[in-house]
């Protein structure tokens, strides 16, 4: 199968639990929840999204026919490479939407080059085997089909979706990431009083934004 990619590149990953590591980020091309055009927005089931994966034309990006050929691309982001390389890589699949394009060869392709695979998904399709850290933020109006992962990334506030209705979840960490938007600083400050009043739930900002990094 071939894979659509947006844009790839090496940078800090930003958010949740793995916040500060290196990391080359995948970004998929598409998603189920938007088609990422502006006339679209109002009518998405997904309407706050802070991303462009239309197309394929960003920095790296492209179709590429095989899951070895994309996977020598990502590794070629990496800064270290074989004998040199004494701790794995970090790959960051997200998108769009990745599960729309993941597949079992390309996970495999990854480990074969002793990287860790991450995901960033919105949890309305099942991952498959094999994801090393598996980030679901989970999005109403969308049925969640994915309710077990490593953290729960929840964007705050979304109307109809209080964090109680997924802290009983399968996942080891459960972050409240402010809403980028007009409201950001109101977003803030009402993630940070849920924090305190509901200490299961942590605080993940995007620091990539504060930093100004991809
Ligand atoms: C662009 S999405 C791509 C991955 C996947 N489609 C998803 O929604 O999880 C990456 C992360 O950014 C988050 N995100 C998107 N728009 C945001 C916004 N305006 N403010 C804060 N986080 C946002 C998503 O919830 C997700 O955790
Ligand atoms: N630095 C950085 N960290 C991130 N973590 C999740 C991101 C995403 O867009 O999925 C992201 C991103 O776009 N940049
Ligand atoms: S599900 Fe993810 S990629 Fe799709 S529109 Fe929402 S935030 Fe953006
Ligand atoms: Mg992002």
């Amino acid at each position: 199968m071939s894979y659509m990619v947006k844009e790839m590149f090496l940078t800090l990953q930003g958010e949740g639990g793995q916040a500060g590591r290196p990391a080359v980020f995948c970004r998929f091309a598409g998603c189920n929840l938007w088609s990422g055009r502006e006339a679209d927005r109002a009518e998405a089931i997904c309407q706050f999204c802070d991303t462009d994966f239309v197309g394929t034309d960003g920095d790296g990006g492209g179709k590429f026919e095989t899951a070895e050929k994309l996977a020598e691309i990502i590794a070629g982001f990496w800064p270290v490479s074989g004998s040199a390389m004494t701790v794995p890589g970090l790959v960051v699949f997200t998108g769009g939407e990745p599960l729309l394009q993941l597949d079992a060869a390309l996970i495999d392709a990854m480990h074969a080059r002793n990287f860790t695979i991450a995901v960033e998904s919105n949890g309305t399709l099942h991952a498959p085997e094999g994801i090393d850290w598996l980030c679901i933020s989970p999005k109403e109006g969308a049925a969640l089909e994915q309710t077990s992962g490593t953290e729960l990334k929840l964007v705050y506030p979304q109307p109809g979706l209080d964090p109680a209705k997924v802290e009983h979840l399968d996942f080891k960490h459960f972050w409240l990431q402010p809403m980028d938007g007009p409201n950001q600083n109101d977003n803030i400050q009402a993630a940070i009083r849920y924090c305190l009043a509901h200490p299961k739930w942590g605080l993940s900002l995007q620091t990539h934004k504060l930093t100004g990094i991809p």
